[in-house]
């Protein structure tokens, strides 16, 4: 049995702001059958209070980055789960990293910096009983569990480490000033340590740090070794390119299958994809949309740059010309918040939009709406897609990352193959996303070969299988002896 410790900064149900949480909260159940047993690390943020009233203390800190701190054993399903309560550090209102504005907290390389530092701790043998053979970290907030690990390790046989990069574009960049207070040796300020730009990067510290490196799709990883794609990081992606793979991310049965799926009014199957319909009447309804056989297309995301959601708006009332609906759902910048609520003013019956988060209405709108519209800038993975496949509602994406992986374009000689899942589109210009809903309109209108495309979609296996077994094969390879 491997051990694995998996450190993140959030988890589905406990905590979610993104795909990040999906993948760490299906990860355990998926290395499950490859005999990888994943005890999960998370910070101890009031959302989790519930799951750690009654847990067991493993370990006590008097003095953790200034303030008392103790680890906390839990459980997450079925599957052990490890919460750094530290409450200077995470009992606080607003999100995991900023406060109800979404302005970032000052302190997040504190934070971020404790909950690595124990996370190397959990790695090289400081708390009793704990002993884990690989260390995995998510991500910039768990990133500098491995940095720790390599400069300043506990005392006992440190783990192998490996960093997945969900994103690269969110990196941990501080001031040269904290390096003092991170407790590495001078040594570790270096070019290939954890300085970076003349300050402090968190990712890069993990990077250059973990003994593995893996990006959520094989056409990301290609992708980040490219300044376009790497955000400053290129250069390391592509110096470290023996250790850096790409595993696509699979989707978690138990949460995502529209045959017993609880927020659907109607759950069905490929065979019964006819009973979609009474989802499509209750979006209509929960988005102000005026009944209609018309394509309802979807959106559910952040609306930000990386989204596409600057050039989306601008195609919205092409969008309606063809004869389209848009049920929207998300949050995010606060302009483009207001360009898809005037859209909505625009278009009335035509276009809702729904500003927030709202777990069960996304799953609603992937088992009600037509198609999926994610027109991304960059997408190391994506997962709307891999719902919207699952759900029979066909995605219409931009041919970038895991986008690119995962969908297979209905142009002619896909649908002469019988393998179409969905529509691809080169480049986020407002042409390119208006000709690609034009595509999915003038498919829709030919019953026959949109039934081929949901099915298609529906019956591609988008389980975390393959992937679960890739990395239990990468866990191996690292635990050999060299
Ligand atoms: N308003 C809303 N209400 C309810 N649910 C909402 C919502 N907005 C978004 N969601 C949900 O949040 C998740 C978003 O996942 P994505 O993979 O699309 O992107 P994200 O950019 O967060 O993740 C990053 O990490 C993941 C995981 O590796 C990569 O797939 C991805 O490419 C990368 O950018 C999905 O579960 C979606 O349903």
């Amino acid at each position: 049995m491997t051990r694995v410790l998996s450190v993140a900064s959030e988890a589905y149900p406990l905590i979610k702001t993104g795909g990040l949480a999906d993948v760490v909260g299906a990860l355990p159940a998926a290395l499950a059958p490859h005999g990888v047993a994943t005890t999960t690390l998370l910070p101890g943020y009031p959302a989790l209070a519930a799951v750690t009233k009654r847990a067991k203390v493993v370990h006590r800190y008097t003095d953790l980055f200034g303030s008392p701190a103790r680890i906390l054993s839990a459980k997450i399903g079925e599957h052990p789960l490890l919460v750094l309560d530290a409450p200077a550090l995470f009992a606080r209102g607003g999100g995991p990293y900023g406060d109800a504005t979404g302005a970032d907290w000052d302190d997040n390389w504190r934070r971020f910096a404790a909950f690595g530092r124990v996370g190397a701790d959990l790695a090289s043998g400081v708390v009793a009983g704990h002993a884990y053979d690989i260390l995995h970290a998510h991500d910039w907030q768990a990133a500098m569990a491995p940095a720790y690990l390599r400069w300043a390790p506990g005392p006992g046989r440190p783990a192998k480490s490996v960093v997945t990069v969900h994103n690269i574009a969110f990196q941990g960049r501080y001031g040269a000033d904290i390096f003092s207070e991170l407790g590495l040796p001078d040594a570790a300020f270096a070019l290939d340590g954890v300085e970076y730009y003349g300050g402090v990067g968190f990712l890069k510290a993990g990077l250059e740090a973990a003994d593995a490196i893996t990006t959520v799709s094989p056409t990301y990883a290609a992708e980040i070794r490219r300044g376009e794609f790497g955000m400053g990081l290129e250069g390391l992606i592509n110096t470290h390119a023996a250790r850096v793979t790409g595993i696509v991310n699979g989707i978690d049965p138990a949460v995502w299958n529209p045959a017993s799926d609880s927020a659907l009014h109607a759950r069905y199957s490929a065979r019964t994809i006819a009973r979609r319909r009474v989802n499509k009447r209750a979006v209509e309804a929960m988005f102000g949309l005026d009944a209609g056989d018309g394509p309802i297309f979807t959106v559910i995301s952040r609306l930000t740059w990386q989204k596409g959601m600057d050039v989306l708006v601008r195609v919205l009332d092409d969008l309606v010309a063809m004869g389209g609906r848009l049920a929207l759902l998300g949050s995010g910048d606060t302009a483009l918040e207001l360009a898809f609520l005037a859209a909505a003013d625009r278009h009335p019956g035509r276009i809702g939009v729904r500003i927030g988060y709202d777990e069960p209405a996304s799953h609603l709108l992937q088992g009600g709406a037509d198609a999926i519209l994610i027109p991304s800038r960059f997408e190391p993975c994506g997962l709307t897609q891999l719902y919207g496949l699952a759900y029979g509602c066909v995605p219409v994406v931009a041919r970038t990352g895991g986008l690119s992986d995962t969908v297979i374009d209905a142009n002619e000689a896909g649908i002469a193959a019988g393998v179409a899942t969905g529509i691809q589109h080169d480049g986020v210009s407002p042409e390119a996303v208006s000709h690609a809903i034009a595509r999915a309109t003038a498919l829709y209108a030919t019953p026959d070969r949109w039934a081929t495309l949901q099915r298609n979609g529906m019956r591609a296996d988008f389980s975390w299988g393959e992937s679960g077994r890739r990395y239990a094969q990468l866990y191996a390879k690292l635990m050999e002896p060299s």
